[in-house]
């Protein structure tokens, strides 16, 4: 039986039925992992039962004070290795530069040092190959790697612990880990910005209903408003960038010891720039699901990014973007689970904090397939311009454009929107559109309008008029999308 990492859970019974996954009758397991990205886990018992029957335990790490040791369940209660041993990249790191600090110090001889930079790399090449037992008796990730490297190397590596605790390793560790995250994360928001920008590239031309409250407000571009989800983009790759460069450079050591054990924020702060990120990604998700309805009929999306219906056979359902909205709902939770986590905590380490790890692990996995979903959504959908084109009359978009035709005469705005609600009013009692109605028909509403007011009538009209900095004007949409093509390295 194998178990993703993201959400390794033991559930190891007393009796098994076969294969990978054993546990021993006091339900003590050991982890086989193996270092590929998500690895499927083997759990194999490691107990070792004496003649009488009675397990023998191995003594901890920390056990010199104790005489018995722990029950299994709160073996099984505390341990975190079924999930942190993903940290175990970071924590020989950490372990490497600890040992080099020891070493300069002159709390061990470079002798030492070198034999312990040894041992973690033969333990980093035994992870990596999948060799590794780790023991879910040795708590966590920091305990399993220094008691191997107690079993490999011998008396060096007992020194490696001088001067540090798990509560320095597990943040380092975490910090560590969340700087490669987020570095992953900003190349897929990247990917995903260059196949919007590539899908608006596109449709330059193509008129489509902007909406407010869902009703139908002005006409825009449709590159307009795919930009304005490059635009969300951007930001939320601005605050990754803003937290990596906050709390995770590593360029200094922290200025009091008590706060770098204690504090969360730099998780929490990521957490929140994901969150953010996830409702801007779940916003997408919303408009396209409802764009590919057969109500609206704007986009269809490819069957490669299409799911079925196993009872009702004509459907091809937009699953992946209506997980994206689903997969939103987790990273928030994983937002507001450490910040629960963290509000009740007194100063320093407590081991509450051990629980900040499935949330953070899950916020990064479910943003990076959201991510990756989307982009391969915007690679794999048409816009349906024939039927855009054909509902384009509808809803009076032209409206507000005839309110400023008015300004333009010289009729204040308050005015001229009153006028044109009337002229709405008209059209709505002969069941037409505003550039249906007969010039007469206009004046009966209101003496100002002229012969020109035609030109300010229509979506494209409409549209033409905009001409200020960050519309849906041709030349300005026309203008940001080159930006755009340019900063994000697409060539012409
Ligand atoms: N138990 C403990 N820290 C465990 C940190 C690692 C833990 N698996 C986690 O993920 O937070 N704190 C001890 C120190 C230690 O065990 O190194 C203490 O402060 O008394």
């Amino acid at each position: 039986m194998a178990f993703t990492s993201q959400s390794l859970i033991f559930r190891a019974p007393a009796s098994l039925p076969s294969g990978r996954l054993a546990a021993s009758s006091a339900g003590r397991v050991v982890l086989r992992g193996r270092a590929a990205a998500f690895p499927s886990v083997a759990v194999a018992s490691t107990s070792m039962a004496s003649s009488d029957g009675d397990e023998k335990k191995e003594t901890k790490l920390w056990g010199g004070r104790f005489e018995e040791g722990v029950t299994d369940a709160v073996e099984r209660f505390t341990e975190s290795i079924s999930y942190d041993w993903q940290l175990y990249k970071y924590d020989i790191m950490g372990s490497k530069a600890h040992a080099s600090m020891l070493a300069s110090q002159g709390l061990i001889t470079a002798g030492d040092r070198d034999i312990i930079l040894e041992g973690l790399d033969q333990i980093e090449r035994l992870i990596q190959e999948g060799k590794f037992e780790w023991r879910k008796d040795r708590e966590d990730v920091h305990m399993n790697i220094e008691a191997a490297l107690i079993e490999r190397v011998g008396e060096p590596a007992k020194k490696l612990h001088t001067a540090r605790s798990r509560n320095d390793q597990i943040v380092t560790d975490l910090r560590l880990w969340c700087r490669d995250a987020i570095d992953k994360i900003l190349i897929r928001i990247k990917q995903l910005q260059v196949s919007l920008v590539m899908l608006a590239s596109k449709y330059v031309d193509l008129i489509v209903p902007g909406y407010t409250h869902l009703q139908r407000a002005q006409p825009v571009l449709l590159p307009h408003l795919l930009l304005s989800y490059v635009e969300q983009l951007e930001r939320d790759a601005g605050r990754l960038v803003n937290c990596r460069e906050r709390n995770l450079k590593f360029t200094a050591p922290m200025k009091n010891s008590i706060d770098a054990v204690s504090d969360r924020d730099f998780v929490l702060e990521f957490l929140a720039a994901n969150s953010i990120a996830a409702v801007h990604l779940s916003r997408i998700g919303e408009e396209w699901v409802l764009w590919a309805s057969e109500e609206f009929g704007f986009l269809t999306p490819s069957d490669k990014v299409s799911t079925g219906s196993s009872i009702m056979p004509q459907k091809k359902n937009p699953d992946p973007m209506e997980l994206v909205r689903g997969k939103s709902a987790r990273v928030v939770g994983d937002l507001m689970t450490v910040l629960t986590l963290c509000k009740g905590l007194p100063q320093a380490y407590n081991r509450d904090l051990q629980e900040d790890k499935e949330p953070l692990f899950d916020s990064v996995k479910a943003i990076l397939g959201m991510l990756e979903v989307c982009t391969e959504f915007a690679q794999n959908i048409s816009f349906n311009s024939k039927r855009i084109q054909s509902s384009l009359p509808a809803g009076y978009l032209d409206a507000t454009t005839l309110a400023d035709y008015l300004v333009k005469k010289g009729v204040p705005f308050r005015t001229s929107h009153e006028i044109v609600g009337r002229s709405v009013a008209l059209c709505v009692s002969k069941n037409c559109q505003l550039a249906e109605l007969q010039l007469d028909d206009l004046k009966a509403v209101h003496p100002v309008f002229e012969a020109d007011v035609y030109e300010y009538l229509g979506v494209e009209n409409a549209v033409n008029k905009f001409i200020s900095y960050g519309s849906t004007g041709s030349n300005q949409v026309k203008k940001q999308l080159e930006d755009w093509r340019i900063q994000l390295g697409i060539s012409s």
